[in-house]
């Protein structure tokens, strides 16, 4: 049994190596991803690209930003841009990652990385082909508490793992844009992506999936959005996992995960900074004290990471692969089949 918890060994994110950053699409993730690497790195935000001209120099004058463009195109022409961070919504993911691929620049998508399987995918070898880094920011997978997760999993400690119960639940008004179908709206790859990913991660390839989902009106044109969402998930190791999610209720957005020998508590948001406990099948409780954070204390962590992968000559994280992205989205992929949504330019 375990008598200690481990240390993090997340490197000190200002000792990354400097990148040169553009920041495509400035809205509310933008500026909280701009705002925790001007507080927490050495890295540089030298550029931001809009569509509307007025949005990208208000943008730029309010997070200290030296240029802006009218354009996303305009954006990619830069010479001063290392590295693209992609912060528009999901259906726009796939385009811009493409388009900014093809300029030369690295990216760095906001998760999900596209709306399905096939087009991570793209992204991925896309990247691949040009010699350019892809990675998606799944911020939680870089947080420091996560590497204490890591390292608990590699050590064995938990033994044969058995099941991860895992949840995100946020209330939105239906002004949000969780709420609008031609953004690929609804709890699923904003907020379910999480728990999907802490499973795929944990317990591996997902073998059956079966869901069931309830959809949210929007009380425009009659048009209906699934509103949550409860998934089983059966994975080939033999683990099982739970997740549930909905934008129609804050729920406490917890997650555990159990092993013969022993199970990890963590408190919500499990997503974010914070503590988590590990209770021993011989009743020893080990806790990881760490102070509750928000966004702009936790997403600096994967932008970090970006930059020593590309100083490594690599092009994808070691920490959170593509092949953990594209099995999340397959396994998303298939949770939406089973209940019958499909985002528009599916069909
Ligand atoms: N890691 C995390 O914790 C979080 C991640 N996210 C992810 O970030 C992405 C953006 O989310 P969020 O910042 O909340 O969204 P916002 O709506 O606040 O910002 C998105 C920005 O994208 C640009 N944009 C480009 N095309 C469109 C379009 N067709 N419709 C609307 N906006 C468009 C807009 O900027 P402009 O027109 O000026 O170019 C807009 O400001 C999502 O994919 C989401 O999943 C979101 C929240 C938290
Ligand atoms: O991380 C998150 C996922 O996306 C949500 C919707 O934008 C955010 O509210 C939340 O903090």
């Amino acid at each position: 049994m375990l008598r200690h918890l481990p240390s993090p060994r997340t490197p000190e994110p200002t000792s990354a190596p400097v990148l040169r950053w553009g920041i495509m699409g400035p809205g509310w993730i933008a500026q909280r991803f701009v705002g925790g690497l001007h507080k927490h790195t050495r890295q540089r935000v030298t550029a931001v690209g809009s569509r509307s001209a007025g949005r990208a120099d208000e943008f730029a004058r309010r997070m200290n930003i030296p240029s802006s463009h009218e354009g996303y195109d305009a954006l990619l022409a830069d010479p001063d841009v290392d590295i693209v961070y992609i912060s528009t919504p999901h259906p726009q993911h796939h385009g811009c990652a493409l388009a900014a691929i093809a300029a030369g620049k690295h990216v760095l998508v906001e998760k999900p990385m596209g709306i399905n399987a096939i087009q991570a995918q793209e992204i991925f070898a896309a990247a691949r082909t040009a010699g350019v880094f892809a990675g998606e920011a799944m911020w939680t997978r870089f947080l420091p508490k996560f590497d204490v997760i890591r390292q608990i999993l590699d050590d064995g400690v938990l033994g044969t793992r058995r099941t991860v119960v895992a949840d995100h639940g946020e209330y939105f008004t239906t002004d949000h844009r969780i709420y609008d179908p031609a953004l690929a709206g609804g709890p699923l790859l904003d907020l379910g992506t999480y728990p999907v990913a802490l499973a795929q991660w944990v317990l591996g390839e997902i073998g059956q999936v079966a869901a069931f989902g309830r959809p949210a009106t929007t009380g425009v044109d009659g048009v209906e959005l699934n509103g949550q969402i409860a998934a089983t998930m059966g994975h080939a190791g033999g683990g099982q996992s739970l997740i549930t999610t909905t934008i129609l209720a804050d729920t406490p957005t917890t997650a555990f995960v159990a092993g013969e020998n022993a199970y990890l508590s963590v408190p919500g948001p499990f997503y974010q900074p914070g503590p988590f406990t590990l209770v021993q099948r011989d009743g020893e409780h080990l806790t990881h004290e760490e102070e509750p954070a928000q966004h702009e204390d936790g997403l600096h962590f994967s932008a970090a990471d970006a930059a020593r992968t590309i100083a490594d000559g690599a092009t994808e994280s070691r920490i959170h692969p593509g092949a953990d992205v594209i099995a999340t989205l397959d396994a998303m992929d298939r949770i939406r089949a089973e209940i019958g949504i499909v985002f528009p330019g599916e069909r």
